[in-house]
């Protein structure tokens, strides 16, 4: 496991073999390992611009993720290919995403449960998957299905708005049986999208998704949710609360996903309204950056020497130096808020903001698995003086998950190409310098 805040000495992670004492603990015991595990739909995405004739010919609402039938959805690749319009083609997923990004962040492992094509044809949508996934997924669990895995057409129009049109495959043809248990021990969260619950009632992916919140919640595993698009939460705004209230420890949506969750469209409130149901939150707002909510214990709370943010709640990040814990852990709940803007105020030329989301989301899991791994292997620690659901501050967090969208916003796939330079100056210092 390689530290999130590795990059220099203040946030350097302890757990260091040259440290005397610590490399005889290690002696003693090896240390115990952490993973992350996801439940994902396998999906290539499939790039391409178009106008807006396109998609009202189509009939796709911009900035949709939609499924199709099977016959429309060849009808739009033909179209595709006949006029030369697929510009890149990339294994993608909110979940694969999130999770190929942690293994490359944290150098380090995550299992993938979703089906994958049995007969694996060279050159095919499942073997580009395969090809361009990190080596640190572990693939072993993958359903083996009959026929050909998801493609998301990803159509960008000219005002870089994007619009998925979904061709589903066998993507949600994961079954309840094919989530081991094994998978959920030791591991540091389930992440899940809102996506997985959308399919036809037939589908057996709802089942497998719920399967995995029980063993996770059996091994004592956060459960993470990421809200796909704004679409899938407005039309069951109610069901999804109560699933929030019942299964989520985080919640991670953007601004516009918030808003159709809570009604709010201030993202901190919306964060605030969020933290109703569920422990944490991490809220991307595009080009304003992003907030992350959630609590601390009173006596753990920590202020920050930061200025002081106005907002819809007055000197919003006063504690944002606290690190987040589960309310139920907390015996006096203060509910903590931290904003930041963009990296460097954002890239000078933004490649494609497809995936930016999913690379904060994969920061904020590091971290959170870089503190149970700590946990695990220097238990008597005193940065657990108290039960810790993260490495790092809401502030540092909200630095880091920052840092990362922007490495996406800089490259066309919506994954990371690489990890983050091990020799970066402080995030804290080269903040705002350009
Ligand atoms: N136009 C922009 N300028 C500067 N930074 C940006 C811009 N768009 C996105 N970002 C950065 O990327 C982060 C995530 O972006 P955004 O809110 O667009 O995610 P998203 O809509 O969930 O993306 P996706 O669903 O494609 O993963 C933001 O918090 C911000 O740091
Ligand atoms: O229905 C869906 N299920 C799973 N992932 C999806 C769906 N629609 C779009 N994306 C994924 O969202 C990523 C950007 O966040 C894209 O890479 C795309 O593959």
């Amino acid at each position: 496991m390689k530290f999130p805040g590795q990059r220099k000495s203040k946030h350097y992670f302890p757990v260091n073999a040259r440290d005397p004492l610590v490399a005889q603990i290690q002696h003693d015991n090896p240390f115990a390992r952490t993973h992350l595990v996801g439940v994902g739909q396998t999906i290539v995405d499939i790039e391409a611009r178009v106008d807006d004739d396109f998609l009202n010919r189509h009939s796709l609402s911009k900035g949709h993720s939609l499924v199709l039938d099977e016959d429309k959805a060849e009808q739009l690749y033909q179209e595709l290919k006949e006029h030369d319009l697929i510009s890149h083609e990339y294994p993608g997923d909110t979940i694969g995403n999130t999770l190929h990004n942690y293994s490359v962040l944290a150098d380090d492992k995550s299992i993938l449960l979703g089906v994958m094509s049995q007969d694996l044809k060279i050159g095919s949508y499942a073997y580009r998957y395969l090809c361009n996934t990190s080596c640190r997924m572990d693939l072993d669990y993958l359903q083996p299905v009959d026929g050909p895995i998801g493609r998301c057409y990803t159509l960008i129009t000219e005002d870089g708005e994007r619009t998925f049109a979904i061709n589903e495959g066998q993507m949600n043809q994961l079954r309840p049986e094919s989530v081991p248990e094994c998978a959920f021990e030791n591991a540091s969260a389930l992440v899940l999208s809102s996506y997985l619950v959308r399919g036809k009632v037939t589908d057996p992916m709802k089942n497998a998704a719920l399967k995995a919140i029980e063993h996770a919640k059996k091994h004592d595993v956060p459960v993470v949710l990421t809200l796909g698009t704004k679409y899938v939460i407005e039309d069951k705004k109610e069901w999804w609360i109560e699933f929030l209230k019942e299964h989520v420890t985080c919640v991670a949506m953007n601004e516009e996903e918030a808003e159709a969750l809570t009604g709010e469209k201030d993202p901190l409130i919306a964060a605030d309204k969020a933290l109703d149901w569920v422990d944490m939150v991490l809220c991307t707002a595009g080009p304003v950056g992003l907030y992350m909510a959630g609590y601390t214990d009173d006596a753990l709370k920590r202020e920050s020497t930061l200025p002081l943010l106005p907002g819809h709640i007055p000197e919003f990040n006063k504690y944002e130096f606290s690190r987040p814990m589960m309310k139920t852990d907390c015996k006096n709940p203060v509910r903590v808020y931290s904003h930041i803007a963009p990296y460097l105020g954002g890239p000078v030329e933004i490649k494609n903001t497809n995936g930016a989301g999913d690379a904060a989301l994969s920061a904020l899991l590091h971290d959170m698995s870089a503190n149970r791994y700590h946990k695990a292997n220097v238990p008597n620690s005193g940065k657990h003086n108290g039960k810790f659901l993260s490495y790092s501050s809401f502030s540092q967090i909200c630095q880091y998950s920052n840092r990362v969208s922007y490495e996406v916003l800089t490259q066309h796939a919506p994954r990371l190409s690489r990890g983050l330079p091990e020799r970066e100056d402080c995030l804290e210092e080269a903040y705002w310098e350009r």
